[in-house]
């Protein structure tokens, strides 16, 4: 396992909502943190059938693109009833072909498991896989996940993407509606922190 040692770090992200949260958990280890379009870096194509797989693309993509090390976050929503859609291809549901629309993606998921008269609690979780790599091409990867159920109707409008509909097993409020300080200590994106810092951090 490689540690980080140097003082900046790129995310590996275009999505406003997680370069906020990678901001916020990375912010203890006094880490300088840029982001893919500071240095007019553009999104590669998420090509792979995996988390895993589009994580290790965007944060070689942006580590090479740099010079420095760079932590991508690969990310999605899987719902049981649908056998784990629409899980990787997560953001594609939202693309209108102008701009991503996650009300009209939120709602193709619930009108799904209407269909499919699913039963309920409809259970899902968020997944997470974080790549950090260098520019020497050595990379590690964290994965993280947070089970619980896809409500309807939406409820709140804290975060960003699918969290007004994901209820977190134990909890009374979605993602959408629970202070950002909440979602940060429970989420996938959290569980995959952990287990980075651990390793190369701590
Ligand atoms: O690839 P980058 O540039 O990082 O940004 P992206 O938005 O395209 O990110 P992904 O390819 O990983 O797609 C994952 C989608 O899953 C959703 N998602 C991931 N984490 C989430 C979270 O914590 N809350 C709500 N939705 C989330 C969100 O809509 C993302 O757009
Ligand atoms: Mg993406």
């Amino acid at each position: 396992m490689r540690r980080f040692e140097g003082d900046k770090l790129v995310i590996a992200s275009h999505n406003a909502g997680k370069i906020r949260e990678i901001r916020a958990l990375l912010e203890p280890f006094g880490v300088e943190v840029a982001s893919a379009a500071d240095f007019g870096l553009d999104e590669p194509e998420e090509t792979e059938d995996s988390f895993a797989g589009n994580a290790r693309i965007k944060a070689h993509h942006a580590a090479k693109g740099s010079g420095l090390p760079a932590l991508s976050d690969d990310s999605g929503i899987t719902v049981d009833a649908l056998d784990g859609a629409p899980g990787v291809h997560t953001a594609d549901w939202a693309e209108t072909g102008n701009g991503r629309d996650f009300p009209m993606a939120m709602e193709k998921v619930w009108t799904l498991l209407e269909e499919r008269d699913a039963p309920t609690p409809r259970r899902a979780a968020f997944n997470c896989t974080l790549c950090l790599a260098w520019p020497d091409g050595h990379d590690e990867m964290f994965e993280g996940k947070v089970r619980g159920q896809v409500v309807w109707p939406m409820r709140g409008d804290q975060g960003f993407g699918f969290d007004p509909v994901f209820l977190p097993d134990g909890e009374t409020e979605t993602f959408g509606e629970m202070d950002p300080a909440r979602k940060h200590a429970m989420s996938h994106r959290a569980d995959a922190f952990r287990k980075l810092v651990h390793a190369c951090f701590a």
